[in-house]
């Protein structure tokens, strides 16, 4: 068991607390100062308290906090060269952290998607450390990149799941247009995204060789890919991304300057 504690239980905190409980393989303590926060994930930890002394004791500790809070709580957080620190705020470099930390820092961009075991998260960091690794195993997939790939890696697999939100919300409101109920058309939408993700994420074959897969001959498929290939939505979807990308670095600058 890696003795875990996360500083702050928000939105990501908590879908990281939820798959860590998933995984069983480690005893977490959740800190927070809202005691709603802490009650939403109290049944998936150890313990919870809102004195972040109580959660300098992990072998790993997690700070889950807004980028501008960052370096106040670093600042209450005493930790050793044995332990091992995760920042997850977009925008802020390991260089900010270790600036302020004893311990092992390392950067890692997660996603929502934690909470079901289906993380796609970024990490970097010259020596990741097992126990570090083995966690990012626990609760998804990760890719090991360089820092200067953090703002991209940010908007594609932090920021991601909202674009896909989107592309999701857009396929049900096709299928209530074409008569189907909303719910009906929710799950058929929603299944559609994950079976395909799964598929591309197990075929060895490349996406267009998938998209062929579709397309029967004379079929329907094939007209709706026309549409899509005639229009801008490739370019749509990679200026959503470069704007994410854009903030990451800018909320770096910000962060820096404080
Ligand atoms: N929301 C997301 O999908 C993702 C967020 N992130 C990063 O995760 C971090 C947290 O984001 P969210 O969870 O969305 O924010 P959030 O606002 O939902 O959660 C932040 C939590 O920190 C708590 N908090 C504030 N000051 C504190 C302190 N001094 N000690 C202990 N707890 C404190 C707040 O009460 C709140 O529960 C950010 O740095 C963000 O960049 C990274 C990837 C994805
Ligand atoms: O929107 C944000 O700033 C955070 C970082 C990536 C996802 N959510």
């Amino acid at each position: 068991m890696v003795q875990t504690s996360v500083i702050g239980c928000g939105n990501m905190g908590s879908a990281l607390i939820k798959g860590l409980h998933r995984s069983g393989n480690h005893t977490v303590t959740a800190c927070d100062l809202d005691p709603d926060a802490l009650e939403a994930v109290a049944d998936y930890v150890d313990t919870t308290t809102s004195d972040v002394a109580d959660a300098t004791d992990a072998d790993v500790v997690i700070v889950a906090v807004k980028p501008d809070i960052v370096g106040a709580v670093l600042s209450d957080l005493d930790l050793s060269p044995e332990q091992t620190l995760v920042s997850i705020a977009a925008g802020v470099s390991t260089d900010y952290v270790e600036a302020r930390t004893d311990a092992n820092v390392v950067r890692i961009m997660p996603n929502l998607a934690a909470e079901t075991g289906d993380m796609a998260a970024a990490v970097t960091g010259d020596d990741v450390p097992d126990e570090v690794l083995e966690l990012l195993d626990d609760v998804g997939e990760y890719a090991e990149v360089d820092e200067t790939q953090m703002d991209i890696a940010t908007a594609v697999n932090g920021s991601g799941p909202a674009f896909v939100f989107y592309l999701i919300q857009a396929m049900k409101a096709a299928g209530i247009e074409g008569g189907l109920d909303a719910d009906d058309a929710e799950t058929l939408a929603a299944q559609t995204f994950k079976g395909a993700a799964e598929t591309v994420l197990r075929s060895d074959e490349d996406l267009d060789d998938l998209i062929d897969a579709v397309c029967s001959p004379n079929g329907t498929t094939i007209e709706g890919m026309e549409v899509l290939w005639e229009s801008d939505v490739q370019e749509e979807v990679a200026a959503a991304v470069t704007a994410a990308e854009e903030r990451s670095a800018e909320l770096a600058g910000e962060v820096t300057d404080e």
